[in-house]
């Protein structure tokens, strides 16, 4: 036995499509650079999954998603997990780390309707359909004559509220609609400025427990620095002012050669007020970049509007 590459790896997945299809794509990462590695999937279903009924900032944010997963690499069920850096808490799990932060597909928001070209193509009092206060936040700022609401459910659950005629348009991540081969549908990507995108969005991360030093090792070959450079940077600007609950906030990173630019903001639900901020540096010092972005976050006000959303 050659203990160099591994005989098995179990990928611990959401039963979601997209998520399965993100699972899937590690997978065929995982065999190219090992073919004769059984890679698996197991299929869990989380709280978050079950809970569709209510906004998820309400129900306790992002580590919904992923506990059940943990559970399961723990008990050695499963080796990794493939999660949206989206969805990944700002404080991992003690016991437990991302080995790796993998691709990143389009970061941007979408603009989907059967009716309308753009957000800015919408008469008053017509309903947009959202399901991130981000979103919403930059919606309302932008458009206030619209009417945004909140849209719950995976990606074809979204889509089909939207073709049933609950929603006039929907806004939503371009990456998962791209991942399921339904580019189609995107009338317009969000520029970062209509919609700073979310902390990580449209990338990939990897997790296993830290006590696998061999399982990091083969993964290590799926790390993109460049990638993990941006997330790396907008992570920081999260951690610095949110902890866990979910908040109206948007923090993107771009890469020109090893610079870095880092913009921000924080904003109440309504939109009403917003704080933003942007910084840039080399992009070794992409957590720094983050904190920095966040002191100054907190000195245009970022401080009273997360008061006012205690
Ligand atoms: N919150 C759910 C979620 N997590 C990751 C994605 C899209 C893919 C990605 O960001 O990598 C989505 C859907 C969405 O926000 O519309």
């Amino acid at each position: 036995m050659n203990p160099s590459t591994p005989e098995r790896i179990v990928i611990a997945t959401r039963e979601s499509r997209l998520a399965l299809w993100q699972a899937e794509h590690i997978r065929a990462r995982l065999l190219q650079l090992y073919p004769a590695c059984q890679v698996e999937l197991l299929g869990m279903t989380t709280r978050g999954d079950r809970i569709l009924d209510r906004p998820l900032a309400k129900v306790g944010g992002k580590g919904l998603f992923i506990k059940e997963l943990e559970t399961a690499l723990l008990d050695g069920r499963a080796d990794i997990a493939v999660h949206s850096m989206k969805d990944v808490p700002m404080a991992i799990e003690p016991g437990f780390v991302l080995a790796c932060i993998s691709d990143r597909d389009s970061p941007f928001d979408a603009f989907v309707s059967n009716r309308y070209e753009s957000l800015a193509d919408m008469p008053p009092g017509t309903v947009v359909g959202t399901s991130s206060l981000r979103r919403q936040s930059q919606i309302c700022a932008r458009h206030p004559y619209l009417a945004v609401t909140s849209l719950r459910g995976n990606l074809d659950t979204r889509l089909r509220k939207l073709d049933e005629g609950q929603y006039d348009a929907i806004v939503l991540a371009e990456a998962g609609l791209r991942r399921l081969g339904m580019d189609e549908r995107v009338r317009a990507a969000l520029t970062a400025e209509e919609s700073l995108p979310a902390v990580g969005q449209g990338a990939l991360g990897i997790e296993c427990r830290e006590d696998r030093p061999e399982l990091l090792a083969w993964l290590a070959p799926l790390h993109d620095a460049s990638v993990a450079a941006r997330v790396t940077a907008e992570r920081a600007v999260s951690r610095a002012l949110a902890g866990s609950c979910e908040l109206p906030l948007g923090a993107y990173a771009e890469l020109d050669g090893e610079r870095l630019w880092l913009r921000g903001f924080v904003a109440l639900p309504d939109g009403s007020r917003i704080a933003r901020a942007e910084r840039s540096g080399r992009a070794g010092d992409a957590e720094a970049i983050g904190l920095a972005l966040a002191e100054e976050l907190r000195a245009q006000g970022a401080e009273e509007i997360l008061a006012a959303l205690d």
